[in-house]
C-alpha cells in the first residue's frame, strides 16, 4: 500500500543543504496493517508522516502509494492531527460534510454521509453543535468522522489522543480499533506512548535520532481483542521500552555540509 525507499529529507534554504531530518528511511506498509511509529522527540516521526501525507516532499528517495509516486495530499490518505483542526464557524455536521462538498458530492448526500459518519463515532446527537461547545475528546471524534467520511485507504494519525485524559484516550483507542476492524484501513499512528503502541499496533516501527531513521521494526503478535493489563502485554511493553532506552536522546538534527 505504501512504500518508502531510501528517503532523505533536509530543510534547506536558498539552495543550501539544511540539517538532515530523515536519513535513508525505507519502509513498506501492507493493506490493512496497523503500524505505530515510536521514537524520541525530534527523531522525524511527524516528518515521515507528513511525507506520506504529501504535505512535504522528500529531498531524495522514492515514496509510493499503490505504486504511484506521492506528489501531494489526496483523499485516499486521511490525516488526524494531535489537535482537532475543525472550522469554528461551521457546525459539527458541516465540518464533516466540508470535504465531501469539496469533492463535488451533492449537498443532500454530503449531509447524510456526514451524519452517518458522526453516528459511527457516537457524535450524531451533536451534529448541530459548534466546535467551541465540545470537549477535546468530542472534537477528536469529529475529526476522525471527517476523515472517515472521505473513505481513505490510509489513516495517518499524529499523536491523535495525546492531549486527552487517560480514560478518554483509552475509550477512543477502543473505538478506533473497532472502526479499523470494520473498515480495514492501513493505519500509520505516531505516538510517544509505549503502552499505546503495544495495545494498538500490528507492528511498531522504532525511530531514532542522529541520524534520524528506523532502528527497529517489531511485529506485535498479541491476539485481538487485547487486554491492556496482562503479563503478555507487559512483556511487549518492556521489550519496546528496552529498544527506546538504547537510543540516544534527540538533541536536534544533524547538519549536513552544504
Ligand atoms: N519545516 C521545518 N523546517 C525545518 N526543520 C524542521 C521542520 N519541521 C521539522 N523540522 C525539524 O525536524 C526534526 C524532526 O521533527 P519532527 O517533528 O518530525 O520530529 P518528531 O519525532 O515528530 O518530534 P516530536 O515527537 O517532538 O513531535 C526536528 O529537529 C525539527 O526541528
Amino acid at each position: 500500500m505504501i512504500s518508502c525507499c531510501g528517503l532523505h529529507k533536509t530543510y534547506g534554504t536558498n539552495g543550501a543543504s539544511g540539517p538532515s531530518i530523515l536519513a535513508d528511511v525505507s519502509l513498506s506498509l501492507s493493506r490493512g496493517e496497523f503500524a505505530c511509529i515510536l521514537g524520541p522527540s525530534g527523531c522525524g516521526k511527524t516528518t515521515l508522516l507528513n511525507l506520506i501525507a504529501g504535505f512535504t516532499h522528500p529531498t531524495s528517495g522514492s515514496l509510493r502509494f499503490r505504486d504511484q509516486e506521492i506528489t501531494g495530499p489526496g483523499p485516499e490518505r486521511g490525516v488526524v492531527f494531535q489537535e482537532a483542526t475543525l472550522f469554528p464557524w461551521l457546525t459539527v455536521q458541516k465540518n464533516v460534510a466540508f470535504g465531501l462538498h469539496q469533492m463535488g458530492q451533492p449537498g443532500k448526500t454530503c449531509a447524510e454521509e456526514a451524519l452517518h459518519h458522526l453516528a459511527l463515532v457516537g457524535m450524531a446527537d451533536h451534529a448541530r453543535a459548534y466546535p467551541h461547545t465540545l470537549s477535546g475528546g468530542m472534537k477528536q471524534r469529529v475529526a476522525i468522522a471527517r476523515v472517515l467520511a472521505l473513505k481513505p485507504d490510509v489513516l495517518l494519525m499524529d499523536e491523535p489522543f495525546s492531549a486527552l485524559d487517560a480514560n478518554t484516550r483509552e475509550r477512543l483507542q477502543d473505538e478506533l480499533l473497532k472502526l479499523w476492524g470494520r473498515f480495514g484501513q492501513t493505519v500509520v499512528y505516531v505516538t510517544h506512548s509505549v503502552e499505546e503502541a503495544a495495545f494498538l499496533a500490528d507492528r511498531v516501527i522504532v525511530m531514532g535520532p542522529s541520524p534520524c531513521n528506523i532502528r527497529a521494526d517489531k511485529p506485535i503478535s498479541l491476539p485481538r481483542p487485547r487486554t491492556r493489563y496482562s503479563p503478555e502485554m507487559e512483556a511487549v511493553v518492556r521489550d519496546l521500552r528496552r529498544e527506546l532506552n538504547a537510543l540516544p536522546c534527540c538533541i536536534g538534527p544533524t547538519r549536513v555540509d552544504a
